[in-house]
């Protein structure tokens, strides 16, 4: 059990896990309080004198710096890289200390501070470095080698407080970590922004941001859990541990552009701009769906079922084997079937059907650079025989040539019939060059635009059946009624991906891969440039990023989680979600149903299992919740206990958002600085916006997926209930609320 020795102002705590304290009188407690933050504030006043000469070397030495070529370049960078970190790392330069029990002392911060010298310890080690890792993980049954954890609070330069655990003392094990200042921390007014959890990740979350990034990770946890706390510091932590990382960025998933705003902060107060965050809507470049759609639609148009559906209406793009006519100085050639499938195997294995088409048209141009010879040469053996008018024509179709450049260095009468090396590739040139062979080849196998294809597949009930036999009829027809001409719709998107990915692009063959292979040598390491190149990335549809986190991934339906996956050809992907906040249309209801068509079989699952959000006697309210959302999970454990208990008032239909006023209006009052937020069914939406206070938002439970304020109304609840999925939307609505909760019942 932590023994804070300064007070903390943290009056409904209760640990969940509560263990063993140790006795010390109030005057000893005193004393070795004061005696703590002393020594702590001269720690840190070092800290921050230590950080300031660090930061005076990095100006000195980038303002000296003329990067005359690339390591030059990248060092530069790197410095820059280095002193964003230091900037940043002004709140928490030091927030925790560790001492072994062989007397050794090592004191943790956001950023490493190392000593003066290379011989000196590191004054402050970084979080995420491996020595720091026992600060997390230590326990008194497995204390790692530690005596003591302490968490150093601080505001700016200085310290305001110290919470002590010893570790050689106990047998329990099931303790929270720093539960002072984890609980201090949870008791802070919510800003609307997420804050940064580096002085308090706990153990659970610990083994998770630590996870091994090769192996595909699914990290379930009920609301409040921390799983966005988790997939933010697991970011920082792999761009920390692995550099490589940041050459290719992170992606981070998000539900909606409201929660991407509202985790913004976190990685750049981490110090991390090698980042991407979006959400699946806003994954392809140039697509934006504006159309809405029914439910029904979209979830069959999510299924996984479409990947084989769109490689097979593909395939079937690619011309039969007809012959191949081409029209080349006014002579005819055709190139026969056996021919064109010899032409059409050059494309095997190629891939996307671009690709496979550049293939075949450089073997077209070969097979007719080959035609093209044998026939002169045949023209020249009948010439040989004496048949003037042949050579008449020999003659011109040389002469042809020679207009267009062929350097054959041959005349009509010194020609000997074969064709040099030099001959035969600018002959190729020519063909490869010439507009009506080009006009040909395109008419046989044409270039094809992704948005094209997928709006007349869509629309064609004859080509789905041919294509989805996968698909009843009825579905067929749901998908053909979409009127996709008016625009996408959210479930078109990772269609529209799954197509331009198979489709690869025209004429540009691994363009964006070669592209971000150079950026990423000019960048390497470079954390000033990270947002550049997170721009780029963010333009590029094909980028392969180093690794994504998907947050609220119970949301994604199959198709998005290959559009996922096509993102991250390594799987290097960390997944968190809640199955039982699932609102979205798909029909998966555990993870493996959600994943393992992706992923395969090699992604492992993590729990967490305390929630740190929602207070416990609204914990209470959300099992029977559960229950009717028809799931077998109990409610995370709530680590803390509300000072007020949750409540619920009632109305009619017209008193209604009169009521949400009054409530709100006393919330807002008692969470001076802090925020109040409003769900209700959909429905009842727009009407509850026009009667709020400006800042404070009313949204449906989908949206409010993610968010959290110190108090939130739900407005019938039963309504919400009532919606597609309404339970679970339920216990999304019930879970968002830090300190207080209250229900308004529509009767
Ligand atoms: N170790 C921690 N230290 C301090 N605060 C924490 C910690 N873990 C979680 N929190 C806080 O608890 C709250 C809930 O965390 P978070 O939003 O990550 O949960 P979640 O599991 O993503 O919830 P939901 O499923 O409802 O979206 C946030 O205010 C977060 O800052």
């Amino acid at each position: 059990m932590p023994q804070p020795v300064v007070p903390v102002p943290t009056a409904n705590t209760t640990n969940p896990t509560a263990t063993t304290s140790t006795t010390t009188t109030p005057t000893a407690a005193t004393d070795a309080a004061r005696d703590a933050v002393e020594e702590e504030q001269a720690t840190l006043d070092a800290a921050w004198r230590r950080r300031a000469e660090l930061l005076d070397t990095l100006e000195a030495t980038l303002a000296d710096a003329r990067p005359a070529d690339a390591t030059a370049h990248a060092r530069a960078a790197r410095l820059r890289g280095r002193r964003a970190e230091l900037l940043h790392a002004d709140q928490g330069l030091v927030f925790g200390r560790v001492d072994g029990d062989d007397g050794s002392v090592r004191h943790l911060g956001r950023a490493g501070l190392p000593g003066a010298t290379e011989d000196d310890e590191p004054l402050v080690v970084d979080w995420r470095a491996p020595v720091a890792r026992p600060f997390y993980t230590a326990t008194p049954v497995d204390p790692q080698g530690l005596r003591r954890r302490r968490h150093v609070r601080t505001r700016g330069r200085e310290v305001v407080g110290v919470d002590d655990e010893p570790l050689d003392a106990g047998l329990d094990d099931s303790s929270l970590v720093g539960e002072g200042a984890l609980l201090a921390a949870l008791d802070e007014r919510r800003t609307g922004r997420m804050g940064t959890a580096v002085a308090t990740l706990q153990r659970e979350q610990d083994d998770v941001v630590r996870a091994d990034a090769r192996t595909p990770l699914v990290v379930q946890g009920g609301p409040g859990t921390g799983k966005t706390v988790v997939a933010l510091h697991r970011v920082a932590y792999l761009l920390f541990a692995h550099p490589h990382l940041a050459e290719r960025g992170v992606l981070v998933l998000g539900p909606s552009r409201r929660f991407l705003d509202y985790i913004a902060q976190v990685l750049p107060a981490l110090g991390e701009t090698a980042v991407v965050s979006a959400t699946c809507d806003t994954l392809v470049p140039g697509v934006r769906p504006t159309r809405g759609e029914e439910r029904d639609v979209a979830e069959i148009k999510g299924r996984s079922l479409w990947l084989p559906v769109l490689r097979r209406f593909v395939a079937s793009l690619e011309p039969a084997g007809s012959p191949l006519d081409l029209v080349l100085d006014g002579e005819e050639y055709e190139l026969g079937p056996a021919q064109v499938a010899a032409a059409r195997r050059a494309a095997e294995g190629a891939g996307a059907y671009h690709r496979a088409r550049e293939r075949v048209v450089e073997r077209v141009h070969d097979l007719l650079t080959d035609a093209v010879a044998d026939r002169q040469a045949e023209l020249l053996a009948r010439a040989e025989d004496g048949f003037e008018d042949v050579l008449g024509r020999l003659d011109a179709t040389l002469a042809a040539a020679d207009d267009r450049a062929l350097p054959t260095g041959a005349t009509g009468s010194d020609v000997d019939g074969v064709l040099s090396e030099a001959d035969l590739e600018a002959l190729r040139a020519r063909i490869a060059a010439d507009p009506g062979v080009a006009a040909a080849v395109d008419a046989w196998w044409p270039r094809r635009d992704a948005a094209t294809e997928l709006a007349r597949l869509l629309r064609d009930g004859g080509l789905l059946r041919t294509h989805a036999p996968e698909l009843t009829g009825e579905e067929i027809a749901r998908v053909v009624a979409e009127p996709v001409l008016d625009g996408w719709s959210s479930s078109d998107v990772p269609l529209l991906d799954a197509l331009a990915d198979l489709l690869g692009a025209p004429g540009a063959r691994h363009a964006a891969h070669a592209d971000a292979h150079a950026d990423a040598n000019d960048d390497a390491n470079d954390h000033a440039h990270g947002a550049e190149l997170a721009e780029r990335a963010a333009r590029t549809r094909d980028w392969a990023y180093g690794h994504v986190v998907v947050d609220e991934a119970q949301e994604l339906s199959g198709m998005q989680w290959h559009m996922v996956v096509r993102r991250c050809p390594t799987r290097s992907v960390t997944a968190v979600g809640d199955i039982d906040q699932a609102s979205s249309a798909h029909r998966q209801t555990d993870w493996g149903e959600a994943v393992s068509d992706a992923l395969g079989d090699r992604w492992r699952r993590r729990d967490l299992t305390l929630c740190y959000r929602t207070p416990r006697e609204v914990m209470e309210l959300t099992g029977p919740v559960l229950r009717r959302a028809g799931s077998r999970n109990d409610p995370p454990r709530a680590v803390r206990s509300a000072a007020v208990a949750p409540w619920r008032r009632s109305t009619d239909e017209a008193g209604c958002p009169a009521l949400v006023a009054a409530a709100v209006a006393e919330l807002v009052e008692r969470y001076d600085g802090g925020t109040v937020g409003v769900v209700a069914p959909v429905a009842r939406v727009a009407t509850l916006r026009e009667a709020l206070p400006t800042g404070v938002p009313a949204m449906s439970a989908t949206e409010a997926k993610g968010l959290e304020w110190d108090a939130a109304v739900v407005v019938d609840p039963d309504g919400i209930a009532a919606e597609p999925r309404g339970w679970n939307g339920l216990y999304v609505a019930l879970t968002r609320c830090t300190q207080e909760l209250g229900q308004v019942v529509v009767a």
